[in-house]
Parts: C-alpha cells; sequence; structure tokens
C-alpha cells in the first residue's frame, strides 16, 4: 500500500492555478524530494498533503486512507494525518529547553512521564544531541537549533516526514554534513520522508526519488541517477545542470549520410545508432562539462578550441572555450594548467549526451550516439560484465 497517494491534486490560490493535475505515488520508506525553482509550487503540494491547505479538487490518500477530497469536501485536520512537519523557520520556543521543546508534542497527548522522557532522550539521541537537553534555543547555533526543530518532528515517531527546505538557512558546510544525518536518519527510522528543495545537489543527493516541479506541475518523477542521466525535457535539464554548473547545448540537424545518421552541428558531428530517424529534424543536444575531454592534438573527431579562461580550484579546473562558433565549459579533474589563448581538440565523451526536439523541448529517448571507440563502461555496466 502507498504511503501518499495524490490523484488529480487541483489548488487555486486567490484566482492563481498553483497546482494543476498532480497525480504522485509515495512509497513507503520513499525519500521522495519535491524539486523545482522558485514559486513553482512545492511548498503547496507539502501542505496540500499536510491537510494545512485545501485542494480544490483530486483526493489524498494516506496509509491507504482517504484524508482528502476535493469533489466532496472532505478534509481530515492536520493533526489526524499521521504526520509531522519541520519547517524553514524552525521556531524553537525560545523560554523552554530543548528538552521541552521536544517533549512539547508528547506532552499535549497526555503520555506519561516516564514515556515522555524515554521518548525525547531516544529523539535527542537520534539527532545527536542528547548533551544539548538542558540549553535554551538561544544558546544554540543554527545547526543545532535545526537539530532540535527535526528531534521535535521526530519524536511521535510518525510514519510520514514533511521538510520544507530545512537546511535552507544554514550555511554550505553546515548544509552538508546535515545532509549526512537526514541520510542517515532515514536509513535508521525507515520513514517516508517528503523534501522540499531548490537546490539540485541536495535533491540528488538525498533521495530515493525525485519530482522535479516547474508552474504547478510534476514534470519528471525518477531516481536521482536517472533523472540526472536523462532529464525529460529541456526545461528540466537546465534546470539541473550539472554539479552547479549549466549543460553545453549544441543546436543541430539530424542528416544521414553515407547510410549512417548523424546530428550534425556547426562544430561536431555526432554519429547516431539508429536508422530510420526523422531527416532533417532540428534537435539540440546537451553535454555536461565532464564530458567534454580535452587533447592536446588533433584526431578523429575532435573539434579544435581555444582556450577563453580557466578556474583551477584544486580537484577540478573549469575550462572555458570556443569552438568555431559554439562556447563550451569543460570540467576537468585535477589542477590542470590551461592558459586563455590555448590551441587545443575537444571531443565529446558520446554514450552520455541527450538529445532533444527543438521544437517541443522534448528528449528524443529514440536517438542514441554510438559510443566513442574504447570508451570506458558505464560503472553500473562494469559491474554486471563482473557479475
Ligand atoms: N497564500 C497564498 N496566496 C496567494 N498565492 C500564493 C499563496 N501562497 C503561495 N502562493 C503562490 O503560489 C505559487 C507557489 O508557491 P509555493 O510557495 O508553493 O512555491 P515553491 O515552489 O514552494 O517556491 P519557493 O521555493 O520559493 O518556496 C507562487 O506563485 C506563490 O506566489
Amino acid at each position: 500500500m502507498a504511503a501518499i497517494e495524490l490523484t488529480d491534486i487541483h489548488v487555486r490560490l486567490q484566482r492563481k492555478q498553483v497546482l494543476s493535475g498532480i497525480d504522485l505515488t509515495i512509497e513507503p520508506g520513499d525519500f521522495i524530494t519535491f524539486l523545482g525553482p522558485s514559486g513553482c509550487g512545492k511548498t503547496t503540494l507539502l501542505r496540500t498533503i499536510a491537510g494545512l491547505q485545501r485542494a480544490d479538487a483530486g483526493t489524498i490518500a494516506i496509509g491507504g486512507r482517504e484524508v482528502a477530497n476535493g469533489a466532496t469536501a472532505f478534509h481530515l485536520e492536520p493533526s489526524k494525518r499521521g504526520l509531522s512537519l519541520v519547517f524553514q523557520s524552525y521556531a524553537l520556543w525560545p523560554h523552554m529547553t530543548v528538552f521541552d521543546n521536544v517533549a512539547f508534542g508528547l506532552q499535549v497527548r497526555r503520555l506519561g512521564k516516564a514515556e515522555i522522557k524515554r521518548s525525547v532522550r531516544a529523539a535527542l539521541d537520534d539527532m545527536r544531541i542528547a548533551e544539548l537537553a538542558d540549553r535554551y534555543p538561544g544558546e544554540l547555533s543554527g545547526g543545532q537549533q535545526q537539530r532540535v526543530a527535526i528531534a521535535r518532528a521526530i519524536v511521535t515517531r510518525p510514519d510520514i516526514l514533511l521538510l520544507d527546505e530545512p537546511l535552507s538557512n544554514l550555511d554550505a558546510k553546515l548544509r552538508v554534513e546535515m545532509r549526512a544525518e537526514l541520510k542517515r536518519l532515514h536509513q535508521e527510522l525507515n520513514t517516508t520522508i517528503v523534501y522540499v528543495t531548490h537546490d539540485q545537489q541536495e535533491a540528488l543527493s538525498l533521495s530515493t526519488r525525485v519530482a522535479v516541479f516547474f508552474g504547478g506541475r510534476i514534470v519528471q518523477t525518477d531516481k536521482p541517477r536517472e533523472l540526472y542521466r536523462h532529464p525529460r525535457t529541456l526545461e528540466v535539464a537546465d534546470f539541473l545542470g550539472s554539479a552547479g554548473l549549466r549543460l553545453n547545448r549544441l543546436d543541430g540537424v539530424i542528416a544521414r549520410e553515407g547510410g549512417q545518421a548523424w546530428l550534425k552541428t556547426p562544430v561536431a558531428a555526432i554519429p547516431l545508432a539508429q536508422r530510420g530517424l526523422e531527416d532533417r529534424k532540428e534537435a539540440i543536444v546537451t553535454i555536461k562539462p565532464e564530458d567534454v575531454r580535452l587533447h592536446g592534438r588533433p584526431g578523429e573527431g575532435r573539434m579544435a578550441a581555444r582556450v577563453e579562461a580557466a578556474f583551477p580550484s584544486g580537484a577540478e579546473t573549469l575550462v572555458q572555450l570556443r569552438a568555431g562558433e559554439a562556447s563550451l565549459t569543460a570540467r576537468v579533474m585535477g589542477d590542470a594548467e590551461y592558459e586563455p589563448g590555448d590551441e587545443l581538440y575537444a571531443d565529446l565523451r558520446r554514450s552520455n549526451l541527450n538529445f532533444y526536439d527543438k521544437r517541443t523541448g522534448m528528449r528524443l529517448a529514440h536517438v542514441a550516439p554510438i559510443p566513442n571507440p574504447m570508451e570506458e563502461p558505464q560503472h553500473e555496466d562494469r559491474l554486471s560484465h563482473s557479475r
């Protein structure tokens, strides 16, 4: 049985359609992330699941039980849905100790003192903040306060935890640390987590599945790896980018030559594996910066390129290139030395390319490149070969 089942959810706020036709099944134990640009409806959907927002149409079932139905105007109140919520602003009570902040949800349920103590201790242990029990929120760092807020949400051992941008107030280092904590917590508690963020890295590194939102609709729901490898639309590909960088893109035309199909771009011709492709179709190929390889010598399939700028940052170097009329960014491992004006040759790791219909922006899933000769197999292929 699904943990959460959303069917055809529509929400209007002040005459603005904020969510349109959301269908989503969240399985028990999923860590699903709602990812998308600001204002695309992620928080509104989370609030609708929690019952803080009414759906104008559609149904919501939690653990197989209907909790909202737009057609019958049925709306179960938030406290009866068996969920816990953590917001971006975690709003701890300043006059209460950490222990009392976490205990509050149990006290209103009139549980026994010993049981409350045991549960609060367990939640503080889960968040590794047992030693902070007697402090007041004003005596804690931002990261510690966020841990308290999460402890407060998990103390009731909810089946489902809803988190709305819980890390966005933390500095970059703390965010990465807290990511690891959330992942561990998810594994240990085996709770279903619904998580809202506009941070691509956070979404890809934490989730079992990611739902990408644009303009009040979900445009793709996939495992992080699949989403990263094969964004369904150009819009999703552009939004995801690659580890904080924009994707390279080249415009081209599919053409047949010598019994072979190609995507012909102004700077490179990419051989395609299929016959029977629509000739003269205008397409766009997206190229991750890590899939642009640089060489000192010319060779088959290599394009001449000039270095415009290089940005070494220790672990990697970003190299901005001009190849004919195209600009490309290459991500090169290590502290490589490139200077503006260097003339070199670039080729593309072809098996990682994606092709999109220029008119509709939809991925052309049936178009695949012929891999480069001697191409390193992907990690999973290597595993399956060695089995
Ligand atoms: N109470 C409200 N009344 C009217 N419009 C609202 C209300 N709350 C949200 N909206 C609008 O609904 C749209 C979706 O908002 P929502 O907060 O769900 O987006 P989001 O994807 O979570 O964005 P962010 O990442 O900025 O939090 C936005 O255009 C927003 O302005």
